[in-house]
Order: C-alpha cells, then sequence, then structure tokens
C-alpha cells in the first residue's frame, strides 16, 4: 500500500477511498519547438475499484496521452491524481514504484513491449513489483505457471522458456495480461489492447479481461476507438474530445440515449450490422476537424463540428451536468 504522507492525508474524501482511481481536473501540456499543446484539458474520472470503465474518442483526442499520465510516465501539470485515496500526481522515488507496481499497462503491440532478447519466465520477473521479488524460484515459478494458466496458456511450462516471437499475436497478448495478473496490480490500463490481434482472437482476449476482473476484482480503463467492444466489455463508458471527457455513464445509457452531439456523431459514424439501408451516401460523415491543441480554445471545443452549435457555445466553455440517472454530459443544450 502506498504510505500516506501529511499531505497526501489532507487530499483523499471519504468517497473517494472506495474507488480505485479518482482523477480531478488534470492538465497535460507538451511543449515542442516553443508551441505548447495543451492535450489534456481538466479530465475529470474515475475507476471503482474492480470497475472496468472504458475510455472511447477518435485519435489524437489525448486517450494515450491519459493513460500515461496515470501512469505517471508523465506528471500531470494541473490537477488530483488520487488512488486509494491518497494523492500519487506528485510523488516520487519509492512512493512511485510502489505505485506502479499497483498499476499495469496492457499496449496494443504487445510485441514492442515484451522485450525480445527475454524469455516469458524473465519478462514475468522483472513485472514483480519490489515486494515480490525476494520469492523463492519455487514460489516464483508457481506464481507464473499459475498466472500463464489462468489466460489459456498450457502447459505453462513450455512458455516460460519461450521468446515473445516464437509465440502468436494472440498468446503474446496473452502473456501481457498473464504479467500483468502476476505483479497483482489494484488497476490496468488497456491502450487498445485488441485492436492489433485478428477480429476472432479480439473478442476471447475481452472475455479473459472481464474474467480476471470478476475473479480478482482488477479495475480496468479501457482504452479503444470501438464502442461496440467498449459497451461489450465495460460497465460504464466516458467518451473523450480534445482532452475533456464530455460525455460519462452507465455503457447502456452513453450508448442508447447519447447526449452529447460527439458522441451521438461517434456513434453514427461506428459500422452497425443491424441498422437499416446504411449505404455509402447515408453513412455519416464527421464535419471539420478537431481543435489544434496548440491554440487557445474559447468556449466549447466541439463547436467548430457541432450540428446544434450556437453563439453561447462560441464563448462560454460547457459544464459537466447530470443529463439522467448516473448520466453526466458537457453541453450548453443540457445545461439551461
Ligand atoms: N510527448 C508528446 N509531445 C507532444 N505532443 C504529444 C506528445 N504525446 C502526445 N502528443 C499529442 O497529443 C495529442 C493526443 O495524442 P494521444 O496519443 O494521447 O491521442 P489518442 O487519443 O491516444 O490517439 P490514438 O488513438 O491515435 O492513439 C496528439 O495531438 C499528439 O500529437
Amino acid at each position: 500500500m502506498i504510505e500516506q504522507t501529511e499531505a497526501t492525508t489532507l487530499i483523499g474524501s471519504t468517497d473517494d477511498k472506495g474507488a480505485a482511481l479518482v482523477l480531478k481536473d488534470v492538465h497535460k501540456r507538451f511543449v515542442q519547438r516553443g508551441r505548447v499543446s495543451h492535450v489534456l484539458r481538466g479530465v475529470s474520472l474515475t475507476v471503482g475499484a474492480g470497475e472496468i470503465v472504458a475510455l472511447v474518442g477518435e485519435s489524437g483526442s489525448g486517450k494515450s496521452t491519459l493513460a500515461r499520465t496515470i501512469m505517471r510516465l508523465y506528471r500531470p501539470d494541473e490537477g488530483r491524481m488520487l488512488f486509494g485515496g491518497v494523492e500519487v500526481g506528485q510523488i516520487r522515488g519509492r512512493l512511485l514504484k510502489d505505485y506502479r507496481s499497483q498499476v499495469q499497462m496492457l499496449f496494443q503491440d504487445p510485441f514492442a513491449s515484451l522485450n525480445p532478447t527475454h524469455t516469458i519466465r524473465t519478462i514475468m520477473a522483472h513485472s514483480l513489483p519490489t515486494n515480490r521479488t525476494r520469492m523463492s524460484r519455487r514460489e516464483k515459478e508457481n506464481l507464473f505457471a499459475d498466472a500463464l494458466a489462468r489466460v489459456g496458456l498450457n502447459p505453462p511450462a513450455n512458455f516460460l522458456t519461450q521468446f515473445p516471437h516464437e509465440l502468436s499475436g494472440g498468446q503474446r497478448q496473452r502473456v501481457a495480461l498473464a504479467r500483468s495478473l502476476a505483479a497483482q496490480p489494484k488497476l490496468v490500463l488497456a491502450d487498445e489492447p485488441v485492436s492489433m490481434l485478428d477480429v476472432s482472437l479480439r473478442l476471447s482476449v475481452l472475455n479473459l479481461m472481464q474474467r480476471l476482473n470478476e475473479e480478482f476484482q482488477i479495475g480496468y480503463l479501457y482504452i479503444t476507438h470501438d464502442l461496440a467492444s467498449a459497451r461489450y466489455v465495460a460497465s460504464r463508458i466516458a467518451v473523450m474530445y480534445a482532452g475533456e471527457i464530455v460525455e460519462e455513464g452507465t455503457a447502456d445509457k452513453v450508448i442508447e440515449e447519447a447526449k452529447h452531439p460527439y458522441t451521438q456523431l461517434l456513434i453514427e459514424a461506428a459500422p452497425d450490422p443491424n441498422r437499416q439501408a446504411q449505404t455509402a451516401g447515408e453513412t455519416t460523415v464527421f464535419r471539420g476537424e478537431p481543435p489544434n491543441l496548440t491554440q487557445k480554445i474559447v468556449g466549447c471545443p466541439f463547436q467548430f463540428r457541432c450540428p446544434h452549435v450556437n453563439n453561447r457555445c462560441r464563448v462560454e466553455m460547457p459544464k459537466m451536468v447530470d443529463v439522467g440517472d448516473e448520466h453526466k454530459a458537457k453541453c450548453h443544450l443540457f445545461d439551461v
């Protein structure tokens, strides 16, 4: 458990302690050749302990930057990040190491994230948190074998001695899941974990994530472009646009009763085999481009593409408001 310092005890509220992760108004900026990109613009999001939350949004909306900031590969410039009620946004040294052992990351390309020169056994050993590296060799062997068996890699002993290139894409993503499982994390940040797999394998990896969530109460932040898989695997969906969460709610509500015009367009633009008579001419095409993140945005960031834009949207930034039970959206249409 992360040590509680005087500063951190001041910040977490009682409510936050029931959640694995609470983000409050998190900002992240990058400076490149003198230009500032304001990539995360006040993200507030909660992942409950043992909950699967999907983060959905088009390319460039800031999903990976958010995952990397949560992982503390980046330090947030503003805002609070609470993990188990403890502020982790600015921690360093041993506290940061402890935090990182409780939060694991699953990447899109399992080949790139598994060191090709190491066997699966070594790869798994490297991901163990410091408090587990003192386990005996036999204890580790059992832990790794158990994790590999749980993700369906049998017999596990065969896989421990193999190298990543000897495995298929689906097997590599299972190894990545087993690796995260052996570290016994509280939260896994899964960044497009199935998008590089064959369609036939995607479902089995998503099912596996769900099973590990149920069995071990591991929380997941599942990052994806794909609304259908978000709905399939997650209990809640957060929709991200230009570095902000613009709609959030239970997965069914967000998909079936989408309120934000951006979410509605995302749903209309998604391929849907059940939708009647969707011909090329009728397919929704997104108008315009996302805003330039190096420029200050006045008003709603979606105003340039929104079919409902009005004068207020051009001058005033909308606030997140309740639009139903466990359902919120950041749009002036609902903030009257
Ligand atoms: N280290 C960095 N320095 C400067 N700009 C960055 C950096 N990392 C990301 N960005 C910019 O931040 C924006 C969001 O990128 P990010 O990868 O977080 O989006 P994303 O939603 O994950 O997209 P995708 O789904 O394509 O991965 C992009 O405009 C990107 O160029």
